[in-house]
């Protein structure tokens, strides 16, 4: 459905076409310092038309606070946020009313509604994230209190990779480059590779890396609502996402048990720590203090400018190339939107905590 969460709960709404997009936030407890600006920050990274590596459509992402907060704080009541879409040009859709795009929400949105608002790919749109990235930044508050910090970087983009692990890296450096990969030589070559990708009118994908510090020991709810597995949930509903991993993922599969085990020792400050950390923080469905770190997966944007063969409604074969303003690469906007539903797993976590233990 539309909404998201379990006491930290987020409803999102809007087309990407419509009036506007937005997100009632429920459940967020009172007394939290929330501004306009936390908000605006967050959406500003997200927001298109912010370099030549996205979609040129320009969209000022300006978020209303309609209710919920007051003198700078949330209330405990509903919190509404609403963004006016500006730069909508329904025009270079005319050609999908009829049509499907490949590998799009198309075809499958009509088959499910036999209805479908075709503009921008309506309800479908990537433009939707907007809203929760909103969210996020309030979740966001609520984990500061907490010390729990969330930095997303690109860490992949077709083949150009990162060669180190997130230990290795200064995640200060993130917003560093348009790209926001904390490795500068390698910005430098994927920001090429996604020019050159975009002038041959393709598309290009690759992974984000998330990584999460000050995270306490006892956040996940088992057996269903395992940390790792909410995570993933929360990751794989992101627009075109194809997989996720946590810790060693699927590489873990390569160890054995004595490899790939992380011994427990306390440190000089009485800490409990494990030496090696293939367990990304989390075990048994619930973190254990070190750090959480996952990777998403994200194809290829579907829409390119070539044409393609495909069918219209009648189910005759065409040839149809995409219109309009696309990313050539969904990456380095996806950045704030993995750091936002991370923030939201993490806030519904904490909630959810205080109340399944007396003292
Ligand atoms: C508008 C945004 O991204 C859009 C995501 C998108 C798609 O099909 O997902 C298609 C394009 O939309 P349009 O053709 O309507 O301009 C992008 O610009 C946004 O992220 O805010």
């Amino acid at each position: 459905m539309n909404t998201f969460g379990t006491l930290f709960r987020i409803t999102t709404f809007g087309e990407s076409h419509g009036p506007g997009i937005g997100v009632v936030v429920d459940g967020c407890p009172a007394g939290l310092a929330v501004s306009e600006s936390d908000i605006q920050a967050a959406l500003d990274r997200r927001r298109p038309g912010q370099s030549d590596l996205t979609t040129p459509r320009k969209e000022a992402d300006q978020v209303e606070i309609q209710s919920g907060i007051f003198q700078g704080q949330t209330t405990g009541t509903p919190i509404s946020l609403y963004i006016r879409n500006q730069d909508q040009a329904s025009h270079d859709y005319s050609h999908i009313e009829h049509a499907y795009r490949p590998s799009h929400a198309d075809y499958t949105y009509d088959q499910k509604y036999g209805r479908r608002d075709y503009r921008g790919g309506g309800r479908s749109s990537a433009r939707e994230t907007a809203a929760r990235v909103a969210a996020g930044a309030i979740a966001q508050q609520l984990l500061t209190q907490h010390g729990i910090r969330v930095q997303s970087y690109v860490s992949q983009v077709g083949a150009v990779a990162v060669p180190v692990g997130y230990e290795q890296l200064n995640l200060d450096l993130i917003d560093s480059n348009p790209v926001r990969c904390p490795h500068p030589e390698t910005a430098e070559r994927m920001a090429d590779l996604i020019r050159q990708t975009r002038d041959r009118h393709d598309t290009v994908g690759g992974l984000v890396t998330g990584v999460v510090t000050g995270v306490p020991t006892g956040l996940g709810e088992p057996v269903f609502d395992k940390l790792h597995a909410e995570l993933g949930r929360a990751m794989l509903g992101i627009n075109a996402v194809k997989g996720f991993e946590y810790g060693s993922g699927f590489a873990g599969t390569l160890l054995f048990g004595s490899e790939h085990n992380d011994q427990f020792y306390t440190d000089e400050n009485g800490q409990v720590r494990t030496r090696t950390n293939h367990s990304g923080g989390i075990q048994g469905g619930i973190s254990n203090g070190q750090d959480i770190y996952f990777r998403v997966a994200f194809k290829p944007v579907a829409t390119i400018l070539q044409p393609q063969a495909t069918i219209n409604d009648q189910g005759e074969e065409i040839m149809l190339a995409g219109r309009g303003r696309h990313d050539p690469c969904v990456l380095p906007r996806a950045v704030p939107i993995v750091d936002a539903m991370a923030q939201l797993v993490l806030a519904d976590m904490l909630l959810r905590a205080r109340a399944n233990r007396v003292g």
